[in-house]
């Protein structure tokens, strides 16, 4: 059933966009917004990335605007530059060769809008909108919005072996938009699972963390595991039982560190094994070391409250990290206390000592070795323990009255 409807007053995003479709039509062109900024804006989400569907072939694209870079040419997209802004159009193509369930590396280009969204995952992802927000929907797209749903369009087999990844797709929109999954879509990932091992773990990585961080994370999480995905990504492969702990933990995961950090902390993951886990799954090394404070801080503070060395040693976003993490576990944590702890911290990082090696070598006539160093850490400790203001005249003080000369 084709539905018709029109969207009365287009978001400035689309107006501002708008120009870019009439630029293709007045040169003949079919052009349509597509994708899931259109599914987005009927459900009243943030817009993300305005995507474009032409029939104008990527050269023809390049004629009609001054400013364009060619992003994706072989795939057919090319970014188009306008006030600022920058649009994704891509020639309408689809499909039809692909290697190893990967995405295809050579794209036909068709001469329909219908072609195009013929190709598309799910039926929420396959409207158009024109510039005038007439939306175009031939696969029952708005009632499966309606109806909270998500659904392959056409047969969900085919459409999955075209792009395994579609399948890790199903579950992340499910947690994005806390809709359900149809039957059939549902049937054919559990069927099909294991063609997502054949895709790059960064690829799987990037919906993996999407699902994480997701509204309806435990719908999507429970499907990640009960379809089978599970089964097929790297370490987390053999940690289903633990895994299944989390449909039932307290608060959501507020950010990527965090996301990894539960995942960790619930397999009981030793520090070796996370880092292993992260570099396996492609993260950053940004992404590994944040991690591996929050776990240790973690482990720390399961046993006993943290140090003031501690809480230099870690500071205020891991303490915090750690806290929320605690929480998420049912654990209690007296988090006013430990952020006043942190807070009372005479310094809160070395630059702020107010004393250096410099000054203990010009100044207190010290000889430069591994000495100057061990003096710096106990004034620290001193400082961080509230019995020495960190103040040079004290500090040159208390040196004087220790036993720090060789
Ligand atoms: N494996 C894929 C990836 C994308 N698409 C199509 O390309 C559109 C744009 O893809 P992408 O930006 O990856 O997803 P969005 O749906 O726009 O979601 P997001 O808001 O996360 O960008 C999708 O809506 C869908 O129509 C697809 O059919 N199959
Ligand atoms: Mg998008």
């Amino acid at each position: 059933m084709t539905m018709i409807m029109k969207v009365e007053k287009l978001p400035k995003l689309f107006e501002e966009a708008a120009p870019i479709l009439k630029a293709l039509q007045d040169n003949g062109f079919e052009a349509y917004f597509v994708g899931g900024s259109v599914r987005d804006l009927l459900i009243n989400r943030p817009i993300n990335d305005i995507d474009i569907a032409t029939s104008a072939y990527p050269e023809e694209i390049k004629q009609t605007f001054k400013k364009t870079v060619d992003t994706g040419i072989e795939h057919g997209t090319v970014t188009v530059i306008e006030n600022k802004q920058t649009y994704e159009v891509t020639t309408f193509r689809t499909e039809s060769e692909y290697q190893d369930f990967r995405r295809p590396d050579k794209v036909t280009f068709v001469k329909s809008l219908t072609e195009d969204l013929k190709r598309r995952d799910f039926t929420i992802n396959a409207l158009a909108m024109d510039a005038n927000g007439e939306i175009i929907d031939l696969f029952g797209g708005l009632e499966d919005l309606d109806k909270q749903v998500i659904k392959a369009v056409g047969n969900p087999s085919e459409r999955f072996h075209e792009d395994a990844l579609r399948m890790m797709r199903a579950v992340r929109f499910q947690s994005q938009l806390d809709f359900g999954i149809e039957q059939h879509t549902k049937e054919a990932i559990i069927e099909h699972h294991e063609l997502l091992s054949k895709i790059a773990v960064e690829r799987v990585r990037d919906e993996f963390l999407k699902l994480g961080l997701g509204q309806g994370f435990k719908k999507g999480f429970a499907s990640f595991i009960d379809f089978k995905l599970v089964e097929q990504v790297p370490v987390l492969n053999v940690y289903e039982a633990e895994l299944r702990r989390l449909l039932g933990i307290n608060f959501l995961p507020a950010n990527e560190v965090a996301f990894w950090s539960m995942i960790a902390v619930c397999c009981q993951l030793s520090l070796a094994k996370i880092r292993k886990f992260l570099v396996q799954w492609k993260n950053s090394n940004k992404v590994k070391e944040e991690v591996l404070a929050i776990v240790e801080l973690f482990d720390i503070m399961m046993v006993k409250e943290p140090t003031n060395r501690q809480l230099y040693h870690y500071g205020l976003t891991t303490l915090l990290q750690t806290i929320d993490l605690m929480r998420m576990f049912g654990e209690e944590v007296n988090a006013t206390l430990l952020v006043d702890c942190y807070d009372q911290l005479l310094i809160k990082s070395r630059d702020e000592l107010a004393i250096d090696g410099k000054i203990l070598i010009e100044d207190l006539g010290l000889r430069p070795g591994p000495a100057i160093g061990q003096i710096l850490y106990e004034v620290e400790e001193a400082i961080l323990n509230h019995e020495l203001e960190n103040d040079l005249k004290a500090i040159k003080n208390y040196i004087e009255l220790g036993d720090f000369h060789e």
